[in-house]
């Protein structure tokens, strides 16, 4: 007897993602699913439907077609002012990236517009960048700092996060990411800043419940090994989970590093080797690709999918969404490209936003749908979940519940 439901979904074609159901894309055809207080209380097939009260439940067929979670977008740098417009014109140009870097573009002029900015400001841009995702289906984001690069302006980033949390319906999970570049004030001084990064900035992140993990770019243009491995150690004091840009431009070892802190994920990794596919696939470390930021870089170097899929190791994807290397706002997008680029199948590609981006941002509550998990639940007038990768720009969301409330 299913008591006091808020919601039933019926007739319906489930793309469960859960891989305990031994079918693709964890697929429940002429399925239901009862939601109660913003969880999944039921799901199974109707004829297995347990008793209910007929009068009293809010019911909704969907006509067959299809419900999937919500979309997970586990990398975002959604939080910047400012725009890289005519680096991207200049570099078409034939300017080089050094003759813009000593312009003081780059990161470096992100960073500049971000300090200059206010909350207010930033919020509003951000927002309207949460909109355009939930518009397609979204309904958690990470979002990281790293625009900052001084304690006030990372904690004004990482407020502004954490204020979209409570005033968008999209679930926002804060990353600090102090350790993304070196700021003009710390030129030639990286160990000095990565001090600063340790301390007094991550105390106060901590200290105000700013970040629910910590990331570094690690990387020769980013930071090195060791550098990486003092802010990891910092953030295992303060019992904050880890990931990492990592093996974006070149093997650092930032991915073996992750593994050895038991992280979250290793980004990027298109110079990903076996050495570090072991090293995760060991530690439960999820790789994230982005594949926007490989083609917006014009990369060429692919990430070792074979070797990924051979180990076993948990494949997500994500925007990347930021202004100078993924100005991308579309997970759709990316689903696409993970097929076209890298490869992935269309089920590869929707575990990588849904059931496999929870498992990088370390959340058990979501990205799959069964009993307990909460109800962030797409509704999409689809013939078939392929079509979900398949297809870009033509926006194919009927419902969005998020915690069961329709959005
Ligand atoms: O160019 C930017 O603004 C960020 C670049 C971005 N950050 C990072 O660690 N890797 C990237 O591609
Ligand atoms: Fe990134």
């Amino acid at each position: 007897e299913l008591e006091e439901i808020d919601l039933l979904l019926t007739d319906a074609n489930i793309a469960t993602m859960d891989s305990n159901i031994n079918a693709p894309y964890g697929a429940i055809e002429n399925a239901a699913i009862a939601i109660k207080n913003g969880k999944i209380a039921w799901i199974g097939e109707q004829s297995t439907l347990p008793s209910f009260d007929v009068f009293a439940t809010p019911t909704l067929s969907v006509k067959g077609q299809w419900l999937t979670p919500g979309l997970i977008d586990c990398h975002t740098h959604l939080v910047f002012a400012g725009s890289r417009s005519q680096e991207f014109e200049q570099r078409l140009q034939g300017v080089s990236y050094e003759q813009i870097a000593a312009q003081g573009g780059g990161i470096a002029s992100t960073v500049k517009a971000t300090r200059a900015a206010d909350r207010e400001q930033l919020f509003v841009d951000a927002k309207d960048r949460l909109n355009t995702l939930l518009k397609e289906g979204v309904t958690t984001v990470e979002i990281k700092s790293g625009y900052g690069l001084d304690t006030e302006n990372e904690i004004k980033i990482l407020e502004v996060a954490r204020l979209l949390g409570e005033h968008h319906p999209i679930d926002i999970k804060t990353t600090f990411l102090g350790a993304h570049a070196l700021p003009p004030e710390y030129k030639g001084r990286a160990d000095e800043y990565i001090d600063l990064v340790c301390t007094d900035m991550l105390d106060q992140v901590v200290a105000n419940n700013l970040a629910d993990a910590v990331d570094v770019f690690c990387e020769n243009v980013g930071f090195s090994y060791s550098q990486t491995k003092r802010v990891f150690q910092a953030a295992k004091k303060h019992n904050l989970p880890v990931k990492c840009h990592a093996e974006q431009l070149s093997n650092q070892q930032g991915s073996q590093l992750v593994a050895q802190f038991n992280g979250l994920s290793a980004d990027h990794i298109e110079h990903l080797n076996e050495e570090g596919v072991k090293a995760m696939a060991d530690a439960g470390t999820v790789a994230v690709l982005l594949p926007g930021a490989f083609y917006f870089l014009r990369e060429t170097k692919f990430p070792p999918i074979e070797l990924l899929n051979q180990y076993k190791v948990p494949i997500a994807i994500a925007s990347d969404f930021n202004p100078g290397t993924s100005p991308l706002c579309s997970v759709h997008l990316m689903m696409n490209m993970a097929c076209t680029l890298f490869r992935l199948t269309p089920e590869q590609a929707l575990a990588g936003v849904t059931r496999n981006a929870a498992k990088a941002l370390g959340l058990d509550d979501r990205g799959i749908l069964k009993v307990g998990a909460r109800a962030d639940i797409a509704h999409w007038q689809i013939s078939h979940p392929s079509q979900l990768s398949y297809q870009f720009g033509v926006n194919k969301l009927l419902n969005l519940w998020i915690l069961g409330r329709i959005n």
